[in-house]
C-alpha cells in the first residue's frame, strides 16, 4: 500500500531532514512511525499525503506518487487526522462534517450521525461552534472527519492526544475496527502505549534516518535483559535483586514478596536504539 525507497528531503541546501528512508506498509497493517521532535515525522507525513513534493527517491501509495497523481482521486482514498487543528472553529461539528462530506463520492461517504455516535460525541454540542469544544471533543470530530470518506489509507498523528483514558481505549478500538475492514493505518506518535498496543510494526526515526524497524514484540525481545526482579525477605529485611531464570530455579529459598519479569518497555528500546528520548 505504501512503498518508500531511498527517500531524501532537504528544506535547505546541504541540510537533509530525511536521509534515505526505506520502508513498506502492507494493506491492512497498522504501521507506527515514532521519533522525537525534529526527527522528520511530519516531513515524511507531508510527503506521503502529497502536501510536500520536491523529494528524492521513490514514494508510492497504492502504486501512485502522491505529489504527481490526480489530487481529486487521491484525497478520496486517504483519510487524515493531523495534530494541527483543521476544523473550522466558528462552525459546529455538524456543519464541519457536512462540508467535508461533500468532497466524497456517494459510494465512499459515511453517514455523519452514526459515526459521531460511535465516537461517543456529546450530541448536545452538535450545533455549537467547535471553538467551544474540549480537546477531546475536537479530537472526536477530527477523527470523524478522517473516517468520513471510508479511506483506504488512514494517516493518524497523535490520535489519542487530549483524550481521557476511556477515550483513548475507544479510539484504539476504532482504529482496530478500521484495520479489520482492510484499512491501512500510518500512525505517527510519541505515545509508546498506543504504538505497543496497536502497531503490527514500528519504525524508530532519529535525525532523519530509521534506526530500527520491527514488530514491538521483536524489538522488546531483542533488548530483553532475560532477568527477573525478585523482592524477598531475608533476616526481616526487604531485599530486591535481579536473577537470571536459571539462577532463580524453582525452589527459591527465601520468603518471596513479589516477582517482576524484566521485559524492556518500547520506550527503553527506543532509547537504546536511537540513543535519544522521544521528547527532545
Ligand atoms: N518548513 C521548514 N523549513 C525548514 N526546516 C524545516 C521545516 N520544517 C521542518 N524543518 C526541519 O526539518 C527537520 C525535521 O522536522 P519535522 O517537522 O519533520 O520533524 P518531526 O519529527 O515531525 O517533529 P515534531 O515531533 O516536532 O513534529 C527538523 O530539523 C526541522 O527543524
Amino acid at each position: 500500500m505504501i512503498e518508500v525507497k531511498a527517500l531524501v528531503f532537504s528544506y535547505e541546501k546541504g541540510r537533509k531532514a530525511l536521509k534515505g528512508l526505506d520502508f513498506e506498509v502492507e494493506k491492512g497493517e497498522i504501521f507506527g512511525f515514532l521519533g522525537p521532535n525534529g526527527s522528520g515525522k511530519s516531513t515524511t507525513q507531508k510527503i506521503l499525503t502529497g502536501i510536500q513534493g520536491g523529494y528524492q527517491g521513490e514514494v508510492r501509495l497504492m502504486g501512485k506518487a502522491p505529489d504527481k497523481t490526480d489530487r481529486k482521486v487521491f484525497y478520496q482514498e486517504i483519510g487524515v487526522l493531523f495534530e494541527f487543528p483543521y476544523l473550522y472553529t466558528n462552525l459546529s461539528a455538524l456543519d464541519n462534517l457536512k462540508f467535508f462530506s461533500s468532497f466524497y463520492s456517494r459510494e465512499r461517504r459515511r453517514d455523519i450521525m452514526p459515526l459521531l455516535e460511535h465516537l461517543e460525541f456529546k450530541m448536545d454540542y452538535l450545533k455549537k461552534p467547535v471553538a467551544s469544544y474540549s480537546k477531546g471533543m475536537r479530537q472526536r470530530v477530527s477523527m470523524a472527519r478522517a473516517l468520513l470518506g471510508n479511506p483506504d489509507i488512514l494517516f493518524l498523528d497523535e490520535p489519542t492526544s487530549g483524550l481521557d483514558p476511556s477515550g483513548a481505549v475507544l479510539f484504539r478500538e476504532i482504529i482496530e475496527e478500521e484495520r479489520k475492514k482492510g484499512t491501512t493505518v500510518f500512525l505517527t506518535t510519541h505515545n509508546m502505549l498506543d504504538a505497543d498496543l496497536l502497531c503490527d510494526r514500528v519504525a524508530f526515526l532519529a535525525e532523519g534516518s530509521i534506526a530500527a524497524l520491527d514488530t514491538p514484540e521483536s524489538l522488546k525481545e531483542r533488548y530483553s535483559r532475560k532477568t527477573v526482579q525478585v523482592v524477598y525477605r531475608k533476616d526481616g529485611e526487604r531485599v530486591q535483586r535481579d536473577f537470571t531464570t536459571e539462577e532463580l530455579g524453582l525452589s527459591f529459598p527465601e520468603d518471596i514478596v513479589s516477582i517482576h519479569s524484566q521485559e524492556p518497555t518500547l520506550e527503553e528500546v527506543f532509547l537504546k536504539t536511537t540513543g535519544r528520548g522521544l521528547t527532545g
